[in-house]
């Protein structure tokens, strides 16, 4: 695992940026796994900045994100689905058919996991996967005790990771109860994963992500099996690791 530590989320944005443009660079036909939250928005305006300046175009790119809430549709501007669309996908010049989200909304959710699976693997699985970091140690939507051979399915959601979102919502009821998301496996299997890490919020858990036990309590731990991660995170997200 590399650890890049950083000054503050501008400078972790700035670095993640520089990450992706390097591989769109050099992939002929990139497979890029993302993901939403206040983490990459950053790493999103700089995308589009990249690529009005004609640094990087995302015309051969398929991506896949890792996960959406159970029962809102597309264009509810809490869905998944409609952040991609508002913070990256409309600002972009990638064909909306090489954009994937899971599909939280189909009556048969069973039939759309594994759907997802076939689609991943028919792109010939992810060249770089982006994570955000739960509070707990979720990925994706993988909350602890989740099966490290998971492949994408159904989760019930954490009362801390539907607090933590909350703010999103006009009031907590609001929060799904539900989600879609890629499986713990199905994120091992990328070839490269970026994981992106910033605040004193998330401090404990990037302590638990580098130096804990490697656990399903603790979702993220599994990172520390996979050969090519590099986690990109603020002096305040690293303040409790080394101490
Ligand atoms: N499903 C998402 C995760 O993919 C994300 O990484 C995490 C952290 O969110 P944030 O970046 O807003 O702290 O929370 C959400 O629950």
């Amino acid at each position: 695992m590399e650890i890049i530590k950083v000054a503050n989320y501008e400078e972790m944005s700035e670095k993640a940026c520089s990450i992706y443009v390097e591989r769109l660079l050099n992939l002929k036909n990139p497979v890029l796994g993302l993901a939403t939250g206040s983490t990459p928005e950053g790493l999103y305006k700089k995308m589009i900045e990249k690529q009005n300046q004609n640094e990087v175009s995302f015309k051969n790119t398929i991506s896949f994100n890792l996960d959406e809430y159970v029962g809102l549709d597309a264009s509810n501007p809490n869905s998944y689905h409609y952040f991609m669309k508002d913070k990256l996908f409309n600002h972009i010049d990638i064909p909306a058919e090489q954009t994937h989200v899971p599909n939280g909304e189909v009556s048969d959710t069973e039939k759309e996991c594994r759907d997802y699976e076939e689609r991943i693997r028919e792109a010939g699985h992810i060249d770089l996967q982006l994570l955000g970091l739960g509070v707990n140690g979720h990925i994706g939507f993988n909350e602890p005790g989740t099966s490290f051979s998971s492949r994408t399915h159904i989760v019930e959601l954490d009362e801390s990771t539907r607090n933590a979102n909350a703010r999103f919502f006009p009031s907590i009821d609001e929060v799904p109860t539900k989600a879609i998301t890629m499986g713990i496996e199905t994120i091992m299997e990328s070839k490269e994963i970026l994981l992106l890490a910033s605040g004193e919020n998330k401090a404990e858990a990037v302590e638990r992500l580098i130096n804990g036990e490697v656990s399903e309590e603790f979702p993220a731990s599994i990172l520390q099996n996979h050969d090519n991660v590099i986690v990109i995170a603020d002096e305040a997200a690293l303040s409790k690791v080394n101490k």
